[in-house]
């Protein structure tokens, strides 16, 4: 293994980057990588995407949900430095996409994989020698649940932001941009994207769908003009890729966040009815006053709360949820497009239509 092969010695020739007069190893050996949360849903077309483009990848994940030539799995849950060590041997560059769901309301868990897992998958890169680390963050870190419009990536955190899981999405990205150390060779980025979409996403179509089925997507929340990003998987697939890319000690992206989208606002309601007449389902029709929604929703999720000890029920409509179904909440990508060549390769419309085609078992009737 540690036999350097005439292909790696090109590689290393061509990769190795001099600053500061000292010669600076910016890319390793071979091609090869590391995608902590590799099984989720960005995680595995992030994977798939990596192998295309010739990059050999290690997956750090708790679980294990596919196998695919090309890739090494590790097992482990990402607060255990030791079992994560292994999976960084021999990698340079290592993307960091793992999180418990956001639906979750065990905040001890978002405190201790996304606080402390982070600040250990920081320091098992030093110690594993990693030169490059991509964090996926979210454009929600800046998000109080009012309008945003065209947010650029310099509007200050979320004081309160819409819920635990995101405050933990602000700590993680904090701590990931402040370890970006050029004099050490440790260079860092993150990524936000913004209401993902597409084949085998576990959350936004399903949850739709179950809503849909359940009888409860006929209101429209609020006047129905509030413009949102979606933004296709593949897209923000390819905005990691070019950060990891570009992420060098001269380039002006070490330890700065970009916001990754569509780059093509869309009313929220209008993108939820596309999805749901494209699976067979009616559109929603009837509009409520946002602050009615909103003010139910804070009593019910109360009422959880209080009665949690008697009766476990969950609400569809969150207060979160209904934020973000009832405000303007799109950011600009403009910063990714300056710095790193950003440009999105696959258009909403084309994005919907292949998510819609990849869920035969949700449609209608099914
Ligand atoms: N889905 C979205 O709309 C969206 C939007 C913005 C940002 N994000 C961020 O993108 C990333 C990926 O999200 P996703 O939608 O693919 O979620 P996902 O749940 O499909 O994937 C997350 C993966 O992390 C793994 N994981 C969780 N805890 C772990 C631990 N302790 N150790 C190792 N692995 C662990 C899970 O097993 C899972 O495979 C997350 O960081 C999320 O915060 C998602
Ligand atoms: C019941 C209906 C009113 C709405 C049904 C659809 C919702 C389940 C999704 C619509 C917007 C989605 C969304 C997320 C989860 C699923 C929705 C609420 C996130 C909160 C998931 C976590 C990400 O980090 C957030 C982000 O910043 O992109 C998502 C925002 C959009």
């Amino acid at each position: 293994n540690s036999v350097l092969t005439l292909q790696d010695a090109v590689v290393l020739l061509v990769y190795t980057e001099y600053f500061d007069n000292r010669p600076l190893l910016v890319a390793q050996s071979n091609k090869r990588c590391a995608v902590i949360g590799g099984s989720g849903f960005l995680g595995r077309h992030l994977v798939e995407k990596l192998l295309d483009r010739g990059y050999s990848v290690s997956v750090f994940d708790i679980r294990q949900s596919y196998e695919l030539p090309g890739v090494t799995f590790h097992q482990g849950d990402l607060c255990d430095k030791q079992a994560l060590l292994p999976a960084l041997k021999d990698v340079s560059l290592v993307f960091h996409c793992a999180s418990p769901a956001p639906g979750s309301d065990n905040r001890a868990l978002f405190e201790s994989v996304n606080i402390q897992g982070t600040r250990i998958v920081i320091q098992a890169c030093i110690e594993a020698g990693v030169q490059k680390l991509v964090l996926t963050s979210s454009a929600s870190v800046v998000f109080e649940g009012t309008d945003i419009k065209n947010g650029r990536e310099d509007l200050p955190y979320a004081k309160k932001p819409i819920d635990y899981y995101t405050q933990t999405k602000i700590e993680q990205e904090k701590l990931v941009l402040e370890a970006c150390d050029k004099e050490k060779g440790f260079l860092t980025v993150a990524i936000r994207p913004h209401g993902i979409f597409g084949p085998r996403d576990p959350q936004l179509v399903p949850i739709l769908v179950d809503t849909a089925r359940r009888g409860k997507m006929k209101f429209i929340i609020g006047d129905g003009t509030n413009l949102v990003d979606f933004t296709f998987v593949e897209n923000v697939v390819h905005g990691h890729i070019l950060a990891a890319e570009r992420l060098r000690p001269d380039s002006p992206i070490c330890g700065k966040p970009y916001h990754i989208t569509n780059d093509e606002p869309v009313r929220f309601w209008d993108f939820m009815s596309e999805v749901l007449v494209g699976l067979g389902y009616a559109a929603p029709r009837y509009h409520l006053p946002y602050a009615l929604v909103y003010g139910l929703a804070l009593l019910l999720w109360l009422l959880a709360l209080i009665l949690r000890p008697l009766v476990s029920f969950k609400p569809t409509f969150t207060p979160m949820r209904v934020a973000l179904a009832g405000t303007h909440h799109y950011y600009s990508c403009e910063r990714a497009k300056q710095d790193m060549g950003y440009k999105p390769v696959v258009s909403l419309k084309e994005g919907i239509a292949r998510t819609v085609q990849s869920y035969p078992h949700l449609k209608q009737g099914a």
